[in-house]
């Protein structure tokens, strides 16, 4: 079995007097695309940037490229790309000026695909970033991150200011990109459409608990709602609603209930 590219395991994390997150365990191999859902407030920032090593576990671990984050070579860092929800652009400058920034850290910085990106995504690149609207932001941060084919991508909310025909061409560009490098992407966003055109796996959280960690075919076909007394021995229950039925995965397909509406009946 190949390595994991990330290993997480009881990774706790308290902010404040909030427990952001609760013991979440998973592990990604090199390739998968993890679609993160969850309500506001759930816990998908805090886990994104808790597990690029961000801010520090309360308790548990985080293993990137078999080293703990804590301790990560910087060979290992230049291999991460990441959008944070709120980018995190130099304002005063162009938007090229950040890109050559950026450029200045990676050694395989490619020069081409960003020109192309910045073009095809309407980016104009000699306006300062603080006169470029939120979605030619959001584009240039994706471009940033992009621009260095990393190992690992992690996009936290992404889309969120992009239109309909942007949100098209970043999720078709993301496939390219996953294609060409077989990189690992973890994407939380609230659009589902979206996650389900690229994911291969899904993680939904409820109040910093990871309460379901499947792929996205188990989702789409054998995931059903059952009662308790239907319950085999042994059959481990993804989640259990208020009224005491059960998520559960059977051993055939079912008619599953569409993600949408197993994420909005997990979250009442
Ligand atoms: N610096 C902080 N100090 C204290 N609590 C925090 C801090 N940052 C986040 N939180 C809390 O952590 C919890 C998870 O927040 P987080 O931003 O990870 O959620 P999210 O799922 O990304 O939400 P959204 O969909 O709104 O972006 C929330 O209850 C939030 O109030």
């Amino acid at each position: 079995m190949t390595e994991s590219l990330i290993k997480i395991e009881n990774l706790s994390q308290t902010l404040g007097k909030t427990q952001v997150l609760k013991s979440v365990s998973s592990s990604v191999g090199q390739g998968e695309v993890i679609g993160i859902l969850g309500l506001n407030g759930a816990g998908k920032t805090s886990l994104c940037e808790a597990l690029l090593g961000f801010r520090p576990a309360t308790s548990g671990s985080v293993t990137l490229f078999g080293t703990s984050v804590d301790a990560l070579p910087g060979s290992s860092k230049l291999a991460i790309g990441y959008v944070p929800q709120k980018e995190e652009l130099l304002t005063h400058l162009t938007a090229e000026q950040n890109l050559k920034l950026f450029a200045n850290f990676y050694p395989h910085w490619d020069w081409l695909f960003v020109e192309q990106l910045a073009e095809k995504w309407q980016v104009p690149l000699a306006k300062k970033v603080n006169t470029l609207s939120e979605g030619q932001r959001q584009k240039l941060s994706i471009i940033t991150a992009l621009g260095h084919h990393p190992r690992l991508l992690v996009l936290d909310e992404p889309v969120a200011s992009l239109d309909p025909l942007a949100r098209r061409q970043f999720i078709s560009t993301l496939i390219d990109e996953m294609t060409a490098t077989n990189c690992t992407v973890l994407f939380s966003s609230h659009i589902v459409s979206d996650l389900e055109r690229i994911a291969s796996r899904v993680w939904i959280l409820k109040a910093g608990k990871l309460i379901i960690d499947e792929t996205l075919d188990t989702l789409q076909e054998r995931v059903a709602r059952i009662n308790r007394a239907s319950l085999f021995e042994h059959q481990p229950v993804l989640h259990e609603f208020n009224d005491g039925s059960l998520l559960v995965v059977t051993e055939k397909p079912v008619s599953a209930l569409p993600l949408e509406q197993l994420f909005v009946e997990i979250h009442q």
